[in-house]
């Protein structure tokens, strides 16, 4: 057998940390070498291969500068990203070239399809807006998977010359319409009982497409995490987005 990835998991007491753990543990060609949680000095991961960040939106950049510091590539699934911390990432990376950090906001398969699709119809429809539904123990709103989505929408409506979904709205109690992102409308359910869902709503005149996905364990990221430990490494840079190790970027 050849060598298994030695593996690191920060936030390892957290909802999505506990679950990446047992993920690790269960597979054969990985060696989980490290958890950490708050309080912890970062060095007991700077002899893994490979250390995963789910922790909260606060530390993930520090988490990661230090991680690229140590030579260890990183799968983050902690959202709170925003072009900026995102470009100091990418900055630092080109000092250290081998070293590869992967940024994905959602790592189920069927919610990185359900992105991919919504993008390729929103040049088709007139009409699209976004709302994510989520537990009442998220604590960042709207999820970095609606901002992704939206942005990606956002871009393929652009580079296809389709201009803003109409609003006739003048009059709104604030946040009535929810957040703008990129032009587009994202709409932020908490609900006890949720764990993760994303519903995309396409309208034109006398038809409507309704794209959803519905995460209802933290298991179902798991595929997503374990492909993103297994070719980080391949990728060396920022990558962000799981869609780019699906050929879907
Ligand atoms: N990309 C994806 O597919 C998914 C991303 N998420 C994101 O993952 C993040 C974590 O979500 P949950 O597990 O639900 O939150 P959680 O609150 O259950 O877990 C976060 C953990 O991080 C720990 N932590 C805080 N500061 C730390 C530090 N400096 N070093 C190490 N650990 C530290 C906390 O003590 C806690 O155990 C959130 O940003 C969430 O939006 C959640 C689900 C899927
Ligand atoms: O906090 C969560 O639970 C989730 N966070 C991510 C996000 O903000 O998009 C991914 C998923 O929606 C679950």
């Amino acid at each position: 057998m050849s060598e298994r990835i030695k593996v690191a998991v920060l936030g390892a007491a957290g909802r999505m940390g506990s679950t990446v753990v047992r993920a690790v543990q269960g597979a054969d060609d990985l060696e989980l070498v490290a958890t950490l949680d708050a309080g912890d000095d970062l060095s007991a991961a700077a002899g893994a291969d490979v250390a995963i960040d789910f922790t909260v939106p606060a530390v993930t950049e520090s988490n990661v500068h230090a991680l690229i510091d140590a030579g260890v590539h990183v799968v983050v699934g902690t959202t709170g990203w925003d072009d900026e911390s995102k470009a100091r990432v990418r900055d630092h990376l080109a000092d250290r070239p081998g070293v590869g950090v992967l940024i994905a906001p959602n790592f189920a398969l069927g919610a990185v399809f359900a992105m991919a699709f919504a993008a390729r119809a929103a040049a088709w429809f007139e009409s699209v807006e976004v709302i994510e539904l989520h537990h009442p123990d998220k604590v960042d709103a709207p999820s970095g998977t609606a901002q992704h989505t939206a942005a990606a929408i956002a871009a393929a409506r652009t580079a296809a010359g389709v201009g803003p979904s109409p609003d006739a709205t003048t009059q709104e109690l604030d946040g009535a319409r929810g957040a703008d992102v990129d032009g587009v409308r994202v709409h932020a359910v908490r609900l006890r009982g949720l764990v993760a869902h994303e519903e995309i709503l396409l309208g034109n005149a006398g038809e409507q497409l309704t794209i959803r996905h519905d995460s209802f364990d933290r298991v179902s990221f798991m595929p997503g995490v374990l492909l993103g430990v297994r070719q980080v490494g391949s990728h060396p840079g920022l990558t962000v987005g799981l869609e780019h190790l699906l050929d879907l970027g």
